[in-house]
């Protein structure tokens, strides 16, 4: 997260860190019980490694009551997700066993009303990516408040230039933005998961490549199916 702040500590609780070799890769957020939502180009570096997911953190090195590591029973890349654009970018990841539910361990309720967020709209977004140019990595999760800009705005030739998706929302990225290893996050507006960060065009903090996310809504019934036919 570029030029945000450090979040309260677990007051979003449903945060997750995606890790391997103990190394924050992506975030994602608890959907269900047993059940996190990423963004599905986080594999792509993985080389077939299943990830651990880290919950109940603030920090990612200190120890804290409510923070633990969870195994990865299976991940569930959407079928038209893949390397060459930013399409279904979503990854579901089933955990070994149901997270304990506490007050730092919680689920976000994700949109099913398939309509745009308005414009102006402002939401948040958090995350334990990058916080400057140099790439420097934060310990504590970061958190920056972002409005909405319309599809027409973010694909303007001199924006994203007609790449934008129905499925897909932007927000505004001068200066405060979303960055690597932000990826997988949820944007949450009015307390309710809209979309998923995806890196997009990997750019950060600059006003001509907004933050672009991936819509939930659309997905909902692909994330329920998966969920339901997955051994329960
Ligand atoms: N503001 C939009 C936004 C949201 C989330 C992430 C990103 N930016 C990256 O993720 C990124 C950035 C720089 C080098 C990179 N190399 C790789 C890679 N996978 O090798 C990713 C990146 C941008």
């Amino acid at each position: 997260i570029l030029r945000g702040s450090v979040a309260r500590p677990h007051l979003k609780p449903y945060m997750a860190s995606l890790q391997l070799d103990g190394q924050h890769v992506c975030g994602g957020f608890l959907i269900a019980e047993q059940w996190v939502l990423s963004a599905a180009h986080c594999t792509e570096e993985t080389d077939g490694k299943l990830f651990q997911v880290l919950l109940g953190a603030h920090s990612l090195t200190e120890p804290e009551p409510h923070k633990r590591l969870y195994q990865v029973r299976a991940q569930f890349p959407h079928p038209g997700s893949n390397i060459h654009n930013n399409k279904d970018d979503l990854l579901l990841l089933q955990l070994e066993e149901k997270a304990e539910l506490n007050a730092d361990v919680r689920v976000l309720p994700f949109q099913r009303e398939d309509r745009d967020v308005a414009a102006d709209t402002v939401c948040e977004v958090a995350g334990w990516g990058t916080i400057d140019h140099s790439g420097t990595r934060p310990d504590k999760l970061h958190q920056v408040e972002r409005p909405v800009i319309s599809r027409d705005v973010c694909n303007h030739r001199t924006r994203h230039d007609g790449t934008i998706t129905q499925n897909m929302m932007c927000t505004d990225s001068r200066r405060k933005d979303t960055c690597k290893g932000d990826s997988g996050g949820p944007l949450v507006c009015d307390g309710v998961a809209e979309g998923v960060v995806t890196a997009g065009s990997r750019v950060c903090g600059n006003y001509k490549k907004p933050a672009i996310y991936t819509r939930i809504a659309p997905y909902a019934a692909w994330i329920d199916g998966v969920m339901a036919s997955a051994d329960g």
